[in-house]
């Protein structure tokens, strides 16, 4: 498959609703002594679209994912679809928003199968959840072929490999057929082939089921590659967004990572990075 026909482009934003998607506006979060993201207004994401949070290490993405899933207290607005979620109930989220963390707990004594059967029986849609255990059984199934995983069906979570959990993690999430699909680093733990593979699978299901996927990734040739958009952040806040090709500068990459790099963005979303040098505090601004 080329790279042209890889990126395939998402329903067009002129004919959905105006308030389909996920719109965050003016986010803050953090701990109890300590805010980490700052008064964070995203672009408009739309059905269908992958976009990428990158930035450097503690630059506050997790944090943000896990406020945007929900899981952290925050002010502000999340609204999917139209739906104003701060404040509401860890359920209510849930039913729109779905989030595949960083770190992989997996330790429970369940085979592949039915750990994907239990995440089917959790989905938001009734459609899904409400199916009898043969219709389930053949859907974990089939989600289990798409990531390229069905011969682990029936090992327990307990013996697999890192990189084996966080595709089982993915078949996981994927099956749930959310509005809202958070990854953070979906690929930290997998091969070359296996990372081509997640990534395009990643981007088929956010277009064949209109569903915005934001992702946490830290190779910015994986995230330029594979995303409509980037949001750059540094410190808790949005320092660059927009296509990978606008986001992912020289400038930015000074300002946010410290480096001196050079950037050369092909026609069809691959880049092209080359590091040279990492610049002394003063250079960097
Ligand atoms: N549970 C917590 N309690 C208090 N502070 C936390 C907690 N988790 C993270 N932090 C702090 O929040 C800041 C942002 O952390 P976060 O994990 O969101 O960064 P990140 O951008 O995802 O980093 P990385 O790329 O290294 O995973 C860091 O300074 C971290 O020490």
């Amino acid at each position: 498959m080329s790279v042209e026909e890889e990126r395939g482009d998402p329903a067009s934003r002129d004919r959905q609703p105006a308030e389909a998607g996920l719109q965050v506006s003016r986010l803050s979060t953090g701990y109890r002594r300590r805010q980490i993201c700052h008064d964070i207004t995203l672009p408009h994401f739309f059905p269908g679209e992958v976009h990428s949070l990158v930035g450097p290490n503690a630059a506050g993405k997790s944090t943000l994912m896990r406020a945007l899933a929900g899981l952290q207290r925050a002010s502000g607005s999340v609204r999917v679809a139209g739906r104003e979620l701060v404040g509401q109930s860890l359920d209510q989220w849930a039913q729109r928003v779905t989030y595949m963390p960083q770190s992989l707990p997996q330790s429970v004594a369940l085979n592949v199968l039915e750990s994907v059967i239990g995440a089917l029986r959790a989905s938001p849609s009734d459609r899904l959840a409400l199916l009898g255990r043969r219709a389930l059984e053949r859907r974990a199934v089939e989600v289990l072929e798409r990531v390229g995983i069905v011969e682990l069906a029936l090992e327990s979570l307990q013996h697999l490999s890192g990189g084996q959990r966080q595709l089982v993690s993915l078949a996981q999430v994927l099956s749930r057929e959310p509005r809202v699909l958070l990854l953070d680093e979906p690929t930290s733990a997998l091969d070359l082939r296996y990372q081509l593979k997640v990534m395009r699978l990643v981007r088929a299901q956010a277009r064949a089921c209109n569903m915005v996927v934001l992702m946490v990734v830290h190779d910015l040739a994986i995230a330029a590659r594979w995303s409509d958009g980037i949001v750059m952040l540094s410190r808790g806040e949005v320092i660059a967004q927009g296509p990978p090709r606008e986001a992912i500068t020289p400038a930015t990459l000074a300002s946010v990572y410290g480096v001196r790099a050079r950037v050369d963005h092909g026609a069809q979303g691959d880049l092209q990075l080359r590091i040279d040098d990492v610049l002394d505090e003063g250079e960097t601004r």
